[in-house]
């Protein structure tokens, strides 16, 4: 019976073109009424919605939001005064918008089982696919072993990594810098190129330790994979949920970018496991695949395909946000150069004074970092959620489960209300009025939670990884500042496009780089 079934398939493929184009037409249009049906029976209530999912520019509509997302929201924020939770149809489901204080610290601090952040992650980044079948879920259900090992182990280890990833940090500009061509006595090269060289150089070595990011290839195959997840995802998400078994599988097959990757990680994963059964202490590592198996305790965490699976989860979610963050405070710097006097300044200060951490007392550095980052979010939405369970915000915004929920940041960002004069670049911003005040108030730092300035996603579980990227970034700045002059090669290549809800600095942005014939030597 089966063999008759694949012997119809088969003649249907190869002689009925056009009746196979029309089933697939209308297979394609069943599914896609169905689902605006199911979307349409379960849109929240009591808010405006921008756009209904059920018109038959629906398509279209998902376009406008592939491309527009971003503009789509800080309109609708702006149309309501900024005090009024709206909706936008996004890929499939609503995405609520939580924009007054009470919704927005409900958002922030209701948690499972009713909202949940790994679940949104989970259905947009498709982990089992793309990070070597890697799952949220009862193996950790709490997400212990990445917790313990970023907040608490990575964190505890900065200072004395701190001459590592200095060290890295110079190979990484070595590295771009030398990949560049020379113009006018200065070396041209990628703005986004430089900074992902740089950052990533750092990462993979954090993350994967001394011996494998000293490995011919590692640095530029993890470079790769992340690439592959993000093109991978993203393009899942606009596709039926039914087709990512078979997409994800050919995308992330393309390269193999992610299987090469689990084969520089997986010997030595093995490695160290045998060195901690045997008790063999000859030798001690300070980096996350470490702490990742010292931190695994049952079993299942203990399965090699698992441990790999997380290192690769941890090196995905520290990689593209920090070189983006880099590429906006490298424009900053460049389209402001009237910070780069004190900031140096305030670099070699702080040098004389050796303090034990260097950055304590770097208040422009944190200012400007703030600031950076509050014009340049890598999202237009923070603290994203999945509905699971039916939700009513404080205004009384009902939202069935199925739907996402999150807040505006980078239309928060441009409130008046929040930020006074808030399309200004002020590096200042953050600081006190009098520079006295340093020494007796407490000073905003790069990695400071509240529900004002929601970069670093809800203040009661915000992103572990914060205290490593304030860390690493200021010392690729101070490395910057102290060694180089630069400039960007044309000052008004430095916008940026979206896709869906996430910004991207422009691909085509170049910068230029010249040895200070002063340096410091740092
Ligand atoms: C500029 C760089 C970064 C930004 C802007 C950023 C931002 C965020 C945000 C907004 C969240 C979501 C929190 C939530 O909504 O619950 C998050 C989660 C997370 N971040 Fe980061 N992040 C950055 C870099 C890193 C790095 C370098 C690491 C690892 C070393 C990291 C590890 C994580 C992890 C593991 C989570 C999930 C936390 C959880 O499960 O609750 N991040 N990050």
């Amino acid at each position: 019976m089966l063999q008759g079934i694949f012997q119809q398939l088969r003649f249907v493929l190869l002689n009925r073109h056009l009746e196979l184009a029309l089933g697939v037409l209308t297979v394609s249009v069943l599914l896609q009424l169905t689902h605006s049906f199911c979307t349409y029976l379960s849109r929240p209530k009591n808010v405006r919605i921008l756009s209904k999912p059920y018109s038959p520019l629906t398509w279209f509509k998902n376009f406008d939001f592939i491309l527009n997302a971003p503009r789509t929201i800080l309109r609708g924020y702006q149309d309501r005064g900024h005090a009024q939770a709206f909706a936008i149809p996004s890929l499939g489901e609503y995405t609520v918008l939580a924009c007054t204080e009470d919704d927005i610290k409900a958002v922030c601090d209701i948690d499972e089982p009713v909202l949940s952040f790994p679940e949104a992650m989970t259905d947009r980044l498709k982990n089992y696919w793309t990070m070597y079948g890697f799952q949220v879920g009862d193996i950790d259900p709490h997400s212990s072993i990445p917790m313990r090992v970023i907040k608490v182990l990575l964190r505890m280890h900065l200072p004395v990594l701190r001459p590592v990833i200095e060290s890295r940090i110079r190979q990484g500009f070595e590295k771009a810098l030398g990949k560049g061509c020379r113009v006018d006595g200065y070396t041209s090269v990628s703005t986004y190129m430089l900074s992902r060289t740089v950052i990533d150089e750092m990462n993979v070595r954090i993350i994967l330790g001394d011996e494998l990011s000293e490995k011919p290839g590692c640095v530029d195959t993890a470079i790769r994979y992340t690439e592959d997840v993000v093109v991978t995802a993203e393009i899942c998400r606009q596709l039926p949920s039914i087709l990512t078994p078979v997409i994800a599988p050919l995308m992330m097959g393309y390269r193999r970018s992610m299987q090469k990757l689990a084969d520089f990680i997986t010997p030595v994963v093995n490695e160290r496991i045998r060195r901690q059964l045997t008790m063999d202490t000859s030798k001690t590592y300070d980096d996350c695949i470490q702490w990742i198996i010292e931190s695994s305790r049952t079993p299942a965490q203990r399965a090699t395909k698992r441990l790999v699976g997380q290192t690769i989860g941890i090196l995905m979610a520290s990689s593209y946000q920090m070189s983006m963050t880099l590429v906006y405070v490298l424009y900053a710097l460049c389209h402001h150069p009237e910070y780069i006097p004190p900031l140096r300044d305030e670099i070699t200060r702080e040098r004389h004074n050796q303090s034990e951490d260097p950055f304590k007392k770097m208040y422009l550095l944190d200012s400007f970092l703030l600031e950076v980052a509050r014009l340049n979010p890598p999202e237009a939405l923070t603290v994203q959620k999945k509905v699971k369970l039916p939700f009513t915000l404080p205004s009384g915004v009902y939202i069935p489960p199925g739907n996402l929920i999150a807040v505006p940041h980078q239309a928060r960002a441009r409130n008046p209300d929040i930020f006074p004069n808030p399309d200004q670049f002020d590096a200042r911003r953050f600081l006190p009025k009098h520079e006295q005040q340093c020494e007796t108030e407490a000073i905003a730092k790069f990695t400071d939670v509240s529900y004002r300035y929601l970069y670093w996603g809800p203040p009661k579980k915000a992103c572990p990884g914060r205290w490593y990227v304030s860390h690493a970034l200021k010392q690729v700045i101070v490395h910057m500042l102290m060694n180089y002059d630069f400039k960007l090669e044309n000052k008004s290549d430095t916008g940026v496009f979206s896709w869906t809800t996430i910004i991207f600095p422009s691909p085509t942005s170049r910068i230029l780089f010249r040895r200070r014939e002063r340096s410091s030597g740092n």
